[in-house]
């Protein structure tokens, strides 16, 4: 191969890569600590804000309990932490549990009937849970109620259960993979969108003064600008730019201690690790651009096909810098510009850039 960086991490080392959005052991034990506790601290996600607000507002003046809220997003955008918030601003507990853990209906049974009079359960992945506990989580949303089925075979007889009025908030990475009667018995839908720069750095100054950390403004810009619009990553880059301006500075985050820490760690200026670059550089410097076919590629990055596609190449779609076609993968002119490689001069035509070329 001729890439001039070392080989990528293999699969067993992605769920601890520095941009991955899904939290690790770390992230989950300082994550509470930097949790805003309500809807004022809560950076960006103005209409998803705004429209809770009124929400959690007419429960409260009604004084009854919040409609049920599904709340849809990638992961690391704040989904568990707006439903903390919600059951903050509602004054009541939470119950915090997830669509996987929940594969018997008898599962969904047990937690509904011990909740609270204005309880919030959050479901999170909450697109898969089992078919039958979602079925029984219908009747739960609508009535307050469910059926617990008694025995087997013809003698099973259902006994129905009253339930107290709580509030469900389900998360999940698309609402499109919910199905249409579940999706329809949520009051209010908030779709979460990846944070903009400007956004990130608040959360960053933010969590910089939580963990008594000093930085200075510029700092803050080139973190945020490597976040990859997603708060979760944004705190997981500032905790090792953190280590490194205390173990190779004075502790105080600049741009340049910023920039140098994150050369160390191997997050560019757009937010692509090792195993992103690894995708380009082959589809780049191997296949011309492309079009070339996902296995090919991922063959050429020693890379298992599903982490190529699932882990790789989202980030890279949606920065621009790849395309999936019907032909292939294929490189956008971007893509050369990041990685400071000339595209070849396009077949038939002046200039250069293949596909996306002028
Ligand atoms: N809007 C925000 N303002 C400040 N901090 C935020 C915001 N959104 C998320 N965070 C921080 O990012 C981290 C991840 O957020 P959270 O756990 O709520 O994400 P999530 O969408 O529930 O992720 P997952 O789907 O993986 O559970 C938390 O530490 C949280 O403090």
């Amino acid at each position: 191969m001729n890439w001039d960086e070392p080989a990528p991490p293999t699969a067993g080392e992605l769920p601890d890569r520095l941009v991955g959005s899904d939290a690790d052991g770390e992230d989950q034990a300082v994550e509470a600590a930097l949790r805003p506790k309500d809807l004022g601290e809560f950076v960006g996600q103005e209409r998803v804000r705004q429209q809770l607000d009124l929400v959690l507002k007419a429960a409260k003046k009604r004084g009854g309990t919040a409609d049920h809220v599904l709340l849809s997003g990638a992961p690391g955008l704040g989904k568990t932490t707006l439903s903390m918030i919600i059951a903050a601003e509602m004054g009541a507990p939470i119950r915090i549990t997830s669509g996987p853990a929940i594969q018997h209906a008898g599962d969904l049974a047990a937690i509904l009937s011990s909740l609270q009079e204005g309880e919030v359960l959050f479901l999170d992945e909450i697109h898969r849970m089992s078919r039958p506990a979602e079925e029984m989580l219908y009747m739960a949303m609508e009535d307050f109620r469910v059926d617990v089925i008694v025995g087997k075979g013809p003698g099973a007889t259902a006994i129905p259960l009253e339930l107290p009025p709580f509030t469900l908030v389900g998360a999940t990475t698309r609402a499109g993979l919910l199905p249409p009667p579940l999706r329809d018995r949520f009051g209010f839908t908030g779709h979460m969108e990846f944070y903009a720069p400007a956004e990130l750095e608040r959360v960053i100054h933010r969590s910089a003064r939580l963990l008594d950390v000093e930085i200075e403004t510029d700092g803050g810009a080139e973190i945020a600008g490597r976040s990859r619009g997603t708060p979760r990553i944004a705190n997981r880059l500032l905790r090792r730019v953190r280590d490194y301006a205390q173990v190779r500075a004075d502790g105080r985050i600049t741009r340049e201690i910023a920039t140098q820490a994150l050369e160390v760690y191997e997050v560019d200026a757009r937010g692509l690790d090792r195993l992103d670059r690894a995708v380009l550089r082959a589809l780049l410097q191997l296949f011309g651009g492309g079009p070339v076919g996902l296995s090919t590629l991922a063959v050429a990055v020693g890379e298992e096909r599903e982490t190529v596609e699932e882990v790789a190449e989202p980030f890279l779609v949606r920065e621009g810098l790849l395309a999936r076609t019907p032909r292939g993968r294929v490189a956008t002119r971007a893509a050369w510009t990041h990685l400071g490689l000339v595209p070849p001069p396009q077949p038939g035509g002046p200039g250069q850039g293949g596909l996306f070329g002028p």
